[in-house]
């Protein structure tokens, strides 16, 4: 039984996601291997840049999504650069192509254009998949708890860390990240966002994160953030760090607009 069965209603997004990337890897062969890139710390990135900041920021880059439409940026490498350059301390890389426009080609060139840690944003289905990812140049995988069975999420947090990457297990609800966190997850993000409705409430990780506060290593708030005022509440609420795109992406200079989030425009402008 899938963990985001709801008894017989029409699928969700998730769900539907989840079907076709089930699909998609049992059709496709193993990759070959590649020459994986010296790791970067993301954990260390996300705890210890906080010093003139309200919070670390993971700026996320994609093209599309099923919530947000196209956006007006198609150059991911430019704008993960400009990210970095406003204080970004990881960068999100969608890498699924047919929901978000993204491409796993597209975390390495982000990669290779910044210093900063970055993180494969995807819904990976398999251990083999986080295997992948590290060799692809992944400093940490997206892990979402809420599609994944207990026994399949154990064995992906398990095999990031004999890899060594960084699982950021997601979850939308408490009772999903409380699976997350029995699954061995020690950087737990709450989605504000419902992936099955697409339907996002920005009190969502305000009301789950002081729950987990003490067993989880980095807390990240994710989805729906626009303002200052935002990021000040999740830093309240035990966030170590905030996951931001769609508000970024949609400005004509995403890195303008992650200063103006930060608050630090005049200073570094
Ligand atoms: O673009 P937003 O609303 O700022 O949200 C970013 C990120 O949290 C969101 O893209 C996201 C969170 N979890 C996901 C899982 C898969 C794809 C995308 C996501």
């Amino acid at each position: 039984m899938s963990a985001t069965s709801d008894g017989g209603a029409a699928p969700g997004t998730l769900d539907r996601i989840m079907a076709r990337k089930r699909q998609e890897l049992a059709a496709r062969p193993p990759m070959a291997p590649r020459v994986r890139p010296e790791h970067r710390d993301f954990a260390l990135g996300l705890v210890t840049q906080r010093t003139g900041r309200p919070l670390s920021v993971i700026a996320e880059v994609k093209r599309k999504s099923p919530s947000g439409g196209a956006f007006p940026h198609s150059d991911v490498v430019a704008v993960a650069r400009a990210y970095e350059a406003a204080g970004a301390s990881a960068i999100s890389v969608l890498t699924d192509g047919p929901d978000f426009g993204g491409a796993l080609e597209d975390l390495v060139a982000v990669r290779e254009a910044v210093a900063v840690p970055v993180l494969r944003k995807d819904f990976l289905v398999a251990a083999r998949e986080v295997e992948e990812s590290a060799q692809w140049g992944a400093d940490a995988v997206l892990l979402i708890a809420d599609a994944l069975e207990d026994g399949e999420l154990r064995e992906m947090i398990a095999t990031a860390k004999a890899v060594g990457v960084a699982a950021l297990v997601e979850a939308h609800t408490e009772a999903h990240a409380e699976r997350a966190l029995s699954a061995g997850a020690k950087l737990v993000g709450i989605n504000n966002r419902n992936l099955a409705t697409l339907k996002t409430d920005t009190g969502t990780a305000l009301r789950v994160m002081p729950l987990l506060r003490s067993r989880a290593r980095v807390l990240v708030a994710e989805s729906g953030l626009k303002s200052l005022a935002d990021l000040l509440a999740a830093r309240d609420a035990g966030a170590d760090a905030v996951l931001v795109g769609e508000s970024l992406l949609r400005e004509p200079d995403p890195g303008r607009a992650l200063r103006r989030l930060l608050g630090t425009e005049d200073a570094s402008a």
